[in-house]
């Protein structure tokens, strides 16, 4: 192994341009194998950031250079934290071609990427994780869940005073006439969903125009015989109050129809404006059920329905936490109650994370996190950083983690106290896969 890079004999890191694109997605295609062309995928508009996509090449025995590995991330300026937002790398397009798996590229991979977020100032890196068993070992933590849904048509759903003052468009989806209202309403969601004064951990814009550009295409190849993507706009006095992206797919059975309605993303910025929007959503004509992408465990929808036990839910992993910069992180957001803890961390990857750092916070206010000369064992609480990260976004709870062993309680009541700080009133997630 190279000392340097973590690597193998035989391979090195390289950083790609635009010019790499088309090998890129051929990697792609061998970690990641959809079916669908490289000639389809190569249409498309790349949503990486070149700057920040690495390769790992290696020489074949002819002399010729390939790519056996490549990672990216997404520069996220404003990644929504409790209380505030911290810059965050969101992870993405880590692939290893199955010829040259389990040689430990992907752990040079992201060793490689912590350490250039440290370099950058970006406390935290995110990512959605392709399988579960992958990112434990590299200190990410599973920090929320999502829920899709599966409504049947008609179902009804409870009345919301000011609903019927909305306004719907239901239109083809343009980016150049939608992009600046979706991404004003999505923007907005995350800083105060529902209208509440608290924002909503885990939500990612998608800042780059690489990303819009990629976001807005629309592909048939991608859309699984569904019709082009449509979008519903509810309007308030002219104003966007909220929007959902969607697909219909209709089959005609001996019985007359089975249509199913595929919403990729829905956002309402008050409980008025959810209600007008799902009342659209579940009621299109010959449609049979409303299919929904990522949801919040808490989302309007779920208590709008009047009977939520008719729709089909599925809960799924969303977005995961690795705290980069533990100090600058715990420090960077804000806890839901009064806390003064100390913690012993551990961090094989990072060691600058590991050690014994005192919290202190007052609810809803500014926080601290310091260094302290405590040995680990008379730490307050004990846990891996992986803990940290699940529990970082707000929605798992340190207790919960200790009920399986994973959180150490030193000193009685502290578990009880950090638990209830770092919770928050409304439950982390990220709209989309990134
Ligand atoms: C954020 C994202 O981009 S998610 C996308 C992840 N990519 C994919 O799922 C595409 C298909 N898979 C792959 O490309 C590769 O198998 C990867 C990236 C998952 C792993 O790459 P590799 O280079 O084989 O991993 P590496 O050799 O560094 O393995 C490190 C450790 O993780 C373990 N590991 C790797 N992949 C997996 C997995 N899918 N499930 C469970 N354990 C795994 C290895 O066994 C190894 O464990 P060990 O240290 O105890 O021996």
């Amino acid at each position: 192994m190279d000392p340097a890079s973590g690597l193998p004999a035989g391979y090195r890191f390289r950083t790609l341009t635009a010019d790499d694109a088309r090998a890129a997605t051929q990697l792609d295609t061998w970690a990641f194998p959809t079916g669908v062309s490289l000639d389809e995928l190569d249409k498309l508009p790349s949503p990486l950031t070149w700057d920040r996509t690495v390769a790992v090449e290696v020489t074949r025995e002819d002399g010729a250079t390939s790519l056996a590995a490549m990672h990216s991330s997404y520069p996220f300026s404003r990644f929504e934290v409790p209380g505030g937002t911290l810059p965050t790398a969101g992870l993405t397009w880590v692939g290893v071609h199955p010829q040259h798996r389990r040689r430990g590229l992907a752990t040079a991979m992201i060793d490689r990427h912590l350490a250039r977020c440290r370099e950058r100032g970006e406390p935290l890196s995110a990512l959605f994780a392709a399988e579960y068993a992958i990112y434990g070992r590299f200190g990410y933590g599973k920090a929320a869940d999502d829920v899709r849904l599966t409504i049947p048509r008609g179902a009804r759903l409870r009345d919301v005073p000011g609903a019927a003052d909305h306004t719907v468009r239901i239109e083809d989806a343009d980016r150049d006439r939608h992009g600046v209202l979706v991404d004003a309403v999505h923007r907005a969601a995350g800083r105060a969903p529902g209208g509440l004064g608290v924002n909503r951990p885990g939500w990612a814009t998608r800042e780059s125009g690489e990303l819009q550009a990629h976001f807005w295409a629309d592909s048939p190849a991608f859309r699984g015989g569904q019709e082009s993507r449509r979008v519903v706009v509810v309007e308030r006095d002219g104003r966007p109050r909220g929007y959902a992206l969607l697909r219909r797919k209709l089959e005609w059975v001996p019985t007359g129809t089975n249509g199913t309605v595929s919403v990729s993303e829905a956002v309402a910025l008050d409980a008025a404006a959810a209600r007008a929007l799902w009342g659209v959503l579940v009621d299109l004509d010959l449609m049979t059920q409303t299919r929904t992408f990522i949801l919040a465990p808490d989302d309007a929808v779920l208590t709008l329905l009047e009977n939520p036990r008719a729709a089909a839910q599925q809960r799924v992993d969303n977005v995961w936490v690795r705290l980069v910069d533990l100090p600058v992180a715990l420090a960077g957001r804000q806890y839901a109650a009064d806390v003064d803890v100390t913690l012993a961390v551990r961090d094989v990857r990072l060691p600058d994370n590991a050690g014994v750092w005192r919290l202190r916070a007052t609810a809803f206010g500014p926080a601290s996190c310091e260094a302290v000369d405590v040995p680990p064992a008379e730490a307050d609480l004990a846990l891996d950083v992986r803990e940290l990260g699940a529990a970082y976004l707000g929605g798992t709870s340190l207790a919960v983690l200790a009920t399986a062993g994973l959180v150490d309680e030193r000193a009685p009541g502290a578990l009880a106290a950090a638990s209830t700080a770092f919770g928050w009133p409304v439950a982390p997630v990220c709209s989309w896969v990134f």
